[in-house]
């Protein structure tokens, strides 16, 4: 069953003082339930401006954006955003910041606090709960954000470049942990990243955007999260000739992109 889908979009961004932008030409894609599916592609090729069409943040130029079907006319809870910059609330502590959702759609106290309880213990913030933001690591404030996307029950979680400002140790934590929240949650994802192999480790399908106007070239179905499930640790999988043989080919499909 399809979940959310672009058909046929361009955008193009008027530009002040210059010509227009066509950021994405002709694009379709359509994500399924349960799928996880990232976008990988050279800076400036219109990952951000596909995903702000999903999010409902910003209107195609043409074609259409529907979720279940019906049309996107905007944000909604449905779709669970999160940034590499996440803009928590730091007067907040943990659980305020997760919560803040649930209250603002007026789920019951008892309930929200039982809810956003699960959502911590999944994050593995359990300890954490009643810390406040600036108490907290680079990685835990990503937790924290992938929580909050988390509370409003979302069918799809929406992440650009999550994981893009953590160091290397704890962004293989990170990324270990979005597969596990995928799994347990069974919620589609849709991700943008700049590491193609970050790509391929969490995805079941990659697509590569080419630059201006942005089009997908190629996709790539792949399986390397199963073995994470199944016990495999991730340096195992990374190290793989399968692992790096689907790396090369991802990488080629971007640089042959950029340079066309
Ligand atoms: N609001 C805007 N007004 C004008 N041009 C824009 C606007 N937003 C994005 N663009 C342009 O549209 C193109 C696509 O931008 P977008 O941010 O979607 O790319 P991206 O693939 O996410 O880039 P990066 O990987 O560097 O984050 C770029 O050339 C960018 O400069």
């Amino acid at each position: 069953m399809t979940v959310l889908s672009a058909r046929d979009v361009d955008v193009v961004y008027p530009r002040r003082g210059g010509g227009p932008v066509a950021a994405l030409r002709n694009v379709s894609l359509s994500i399924d339930q349960g799928e996880f599916v990232v976008a990988v592609g050279a800076s400036g090729c219109g990952k951000t401006t596909l995903l702000k069409l999903f999010a409902g943040f910003l209107k195609p130029t043409a074609g259409s954006i529907t979720l279940g079907g019906e049309p996107v006319d905007g944000p909604g809870g449905e779709r669970g955003v999160v940034f590499q910059d996440d803009a928590l609330f730091p007067w907040l502590s943990v659980r305020g910041n997760i919560e803040f959702g649930p209250k603002m759609t007026g789920l019951g106290a008892a309930e929200r606090r039982a809810r956003c309880g699960r959502i911590i213990d999944l994050v593995g913030l359990t300890d954490f709960a009643d810390h406040r933001i600036w108490e907290l690591s680079g990685g835990m404030r990503q937790r924290v954000g992938m929580a909050r996307a988390l509370a409003n029950e979302p069918s799809i979680l929406l992440m650009d470049e999550p994981l893009g400002a953590l160091d290397a140790l704890t962004r293989e934590k990170m990324q270990e942990l979005l597969v596990h929240l995928w799994d347990r949650t069974k919620r589609s994802v849709f991700l943008i990243t700049h590491s193609v192999e970050e790509a391929i480790f969490l995805a079941t399908r990659i697509v590569v955007l080419s630059p201006r106007p942005g089009r997908i070239t190629r996709e790539f179905h792949a399986d390397f999260s199963r073995r994470l499930l199944d016990g495999e640790t991730s340096r195992t999988i990374k190290s793989d000739p399968a692992f790096i043989a689907l790396r090369e080919q991802v990488l080629s499909a971007v640089l042959k992109g950029a340079e066309a």
